[in-house]
């Protein structure tokens, strides 16, 4: 699997800002998004794309368009909300594939509760979409439901993830893209990345 942590001082300064412990919930949902866009422009940088002639104010112009049936996005309820809107302005054709996991606060382990796919999956690239990626058990069940409904390739775009969690996705699917602002030092006890940003579900969604 490729980890791709995307180093540019933009996306660097707005980490940091979101980390800041007295955050209001409007910084830290208008971060996320902004974040969301700039890690997008480059998850997308492999997009094939193919000539097309138009006519421009001087006559006919050779551009170039993106090819095929594209991409689906795939956030992750509820935190991957979040980054969705950010994505949208950087690809605004792309079907939306919702799914709905939480993570079970005392084993941890996913609990699926809602899936809508995105039709001609085969065909298309998905790019999930989730602020965290601690143990990798959320991400683990996505990836299973896409390669399960067909989904031959998959990006996806975090903001933070533990080291742990990365190393099991990568044993299980070394096919799998990941594009991030951050790998954190590891999890705690109670299954948080760390330093981390805390719940990001809560603090986009306002609910702490
Ligand atoms: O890698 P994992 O250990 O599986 O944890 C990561 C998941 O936990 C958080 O969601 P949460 O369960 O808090 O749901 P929410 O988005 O509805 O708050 C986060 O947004 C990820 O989806
Ligand atoms: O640190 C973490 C881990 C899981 N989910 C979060 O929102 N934060
Ligand atoms: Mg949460």
């Amino acid at each position: 699997m490729s980890v791709h942590v995307v180093r540019h001082p933009l996306v660097q300064h707005k980490l940091g800002v979101m980390r800041q412990h007295d955050i209001s919930t409007k910084n830290f949902r208008e971060l996320a998004s902004e974040l969301a866009r700039l890690l997008t422009y480059e998850a997308t940088k492999d997009l094939e794309t193919e000539p097309e002639t138009v006519q421009g104010w001087s006559g006919s112009v050779q551009v170039e368009r993106i090819k095929g049936k594209k991409v689906t996005v795939v956030p992750i309820l509820r935190a991957g909300l979040g980054m969705l809107d950010g994505v949208l302005d950087m690809i605004p054709g792309a079907k939306v594939s919702v799914i709905g996991i939480y993570r079970d606060e005392e084993t941890l382990d996913p609990v699926r509760y809602y899936v809508k796919i995105a039709g001609n999956i085969e065909q298309r690239m998905a790019l999930i979409l989730d602020p965290m990626l601690a143990t990798g058990g959320t991400l683990l069940a996505t990836i299973d439901l896409l390669k399960e409904a067909g989904c031959r390739k998959i990006k996806g775009v975090f903001l933070v993830a533990a080291p742990e969690g990365l190393e099991r996705v990568e044993k299980a699917h070394p096919d799998v893209e990941i594009y991030l602002a951050s790998v954190d030092e590891r999890l705690n006890a109670q299954g948080y990345i760390l330093p981390g940003l805390g719940d990001a579900g809560d603090k986009i969604f306002g609910t702490k």
